[in-house]
């Protein structure tokens, strides 16, 4: 379990509330309108967004103090994070703390994650080379290779179409679960969440609240949700 004990996490004057758990192994959606605090709650628990009241445990152990570096948590973002200069090999392959001349163990191992998010044959491209869709894959893959237990997820489709985004949403929480992540998700999109989470976090102004089961959250929205669903 992920537990934000009576946790508050701030940027500038923004602080954002958060007393909640989150169960090992389960897709949690983080949703709620523009600028609530989505973003700050994600960066709160990868240990970006500094942390001013309570403690954050994964699985009993107190995470509240440890670097971005050392917590039990990868990240994708929207703008995928590739370095420009390197190839997808070299990218993916810093995962797993690889040096720009990968060895033949590192090689393999990226190329089969490669395979698995579609990227076959592409391993010496540089991202330029990629499209948009190709490059998101390539950081997917580089997420799941850093072998963390706990995935964040903010957002990094939304530059792509609406079909490509549904597909590359599927696939990320497909391999997440099979490798036994614990994911969280931001979306604006209720679909999103209905389809592939088990549970919906609700971020609403200063506060993220409890999860509450999605087909509950969705079909009986807590109050404070009702004007932002519509
Ligand atoms: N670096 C920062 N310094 C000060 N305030 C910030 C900083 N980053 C974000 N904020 C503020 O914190 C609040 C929450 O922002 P956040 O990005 O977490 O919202 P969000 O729910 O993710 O929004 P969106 O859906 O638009 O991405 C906003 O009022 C924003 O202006």
């Amino acid at each position: 379990m992920l537990w934000c004990k009576e946790a508050e996490f701030t940027q500038g004057a923004y602080a954002l509330a958060a007393d909640l758990r989150i169960q090992t192994g389960k897709v949690t959606a983080v949703i709620g309108p523009s600028g609530a605090g989505k973003s700050t709650l994600l960066g709160g628990l990868a240990g970006f967004v500094p942390q001013t009241r309570g403690a954050l445990f994964w699985k009993g152990t107190d995470i509240t103090k440890l670097a971005p570096a050392k917590r039990p948590v990868s990240m994708l973002f929207q703008d995928n994070n590739l370095f420009p200069h390197l190839t997808v090999l070299q990218n993916v392959a810093l995962a797993l703390g690889a040096k720009l001349k990968p060895s033949a163990d590192v090689r393999n191992r990226v190329e089969t994650m490669l395979k698995h998010v579609g990227l076959d044959g592409l391993a010496d491209r540089k991202p330029a080379e990629l499209s948009g869709g190709q490059q998101s894959r390539a950081a997917l893959a580089r997420a799941l290779l850093q072998d963390r237990d706990v995935m964040l997820m903010d957002e990094p489709f939304s530059a792509l179409g609406p079909g490509l985004k549904a597909e590359m949403l599927d696939l990320s929480v497909a391999l997440a679960k099979e490798a036994g992540r614990t994911v969280l998700m931001v979306t604006h999109d209720p679909n999103d969440a209905a389809r592939v989470a088990d549970a919906i976090v609700g971020v609403s102004p200063n506060k993220a609240w409890p999860p509450v089961a999605t087909q509950s959250f969705l079909s009986d929205p807590p109050d404070v949700f009702v004007d932002y669903l519509g």
